[in-house]
């Protein structure tokens, strides 16, 4: 079964100011939501998962496997991170190139349903610079997620997406659901995820450093309007 544990886990970039301080969390198969108002340390939790940060204390355990202990080629097929912003990840001169990059560097087979699903074959000779935000998104997504890892981190994915693309990601985490794949994403949007029926929220809260977790039915409007976060029902306490 696949698990993503933390112990005793303290992330950030400077040891006197941790983003989030002494976390114990156990993530199994599903989909986990991590949530927290703007700079609260979300990317910094992912990539601190994924193996491309340090911990400032403690470890991360991915299927039993210390995350920071094993090559980055054995990391990237264990975990698959798809970054904020997909343009800050591209390195080649076609989206081909920026594919195919993945099973260069870590010799595992692609999915051809993943990606395919996810990249028009139109967009294969194009430079990936010149891309719209949503093709680009899916690329990115496609670039890494179609060796089909284990774990899957997804930060705001579903930004740039028109409702195809939605569908799309959408019915790509459904499979990685069913497939017993550790899937943990962040948003702003919380009601975008109620579709998916998501097991636990993940949130950070950022006056504490504290990473608290929940029952996903349990993550009422109140408690995301006390942790600076969109509520389901925008009109709350807000005046313009
Ligand atoms: N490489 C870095 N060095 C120093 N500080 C950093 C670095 N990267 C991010 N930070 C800071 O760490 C804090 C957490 O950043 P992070 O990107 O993890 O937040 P986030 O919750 O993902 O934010 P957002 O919702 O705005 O995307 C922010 O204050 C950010 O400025």
């Amino acid at each position: 079964m696949n698990k993503v544990r933390g112990v005793d886990l303290s992330i950030g970039y400077s040891p006197g100011k941790p983003l989030i301080e002494d976390a114990e969390f156990t993530l199994g198969p599903g989909l986990h939501v991590l949530i927290g108002a703007n700079g609260s340390g979300k990317s910094t939790l992912l990539k601190t998962i994924a193996g491309i940060i340090k911990p400032l204390k403690g470890s991360v355990e991915v299927n039993s496997v210390n995350i920071h202990d094993i090559r980055r080629r054995e990391a990237v097929r264990l975990v698959g991170y798809v970054w904020q912003n997909p343009f800050h990840g591209f390195i080649e001169a076609t989206v081909e190139r920026e594919i195919s990059f993945i099973t260069r560097m870590t010799g595992a087979r692609v999915n051809g349903e993943i990606l395919y699903r996810l990249v028009d074959m139109e967009l294969m000779d194009r430079n990936p610079f010149t891309l719209s935000g949503g093709e680009a998104r899916r690329v990115a997504l496609a670039s890494v997620l179609s060796i089909d890892q284990p774990v899957w981190l997804l930060d705001e994915p579903f930004s740039d997406l028109d409702y195809n693309g939605y569908l799309i990601l959408a019915e790509l985490i459904r499979y990685g659901v069913k497939n017993g794949k550790v899937i943990v994403m962040t948003t702003h949007i919380v009601s975008l995820l109620d579709p998916l029926e998501p097991n636990t929220f993940l949130l950070i809260d950022r006056g504490r450093r504290r990473l608290l977790k929940g029952d996903w039915e349990d993550l009422t409007d109140d408690l995301l309007l006390g942790a600076g976060i969109i509520p389901r029902r925008i009109s709350c306490g807000i005046t313009i």
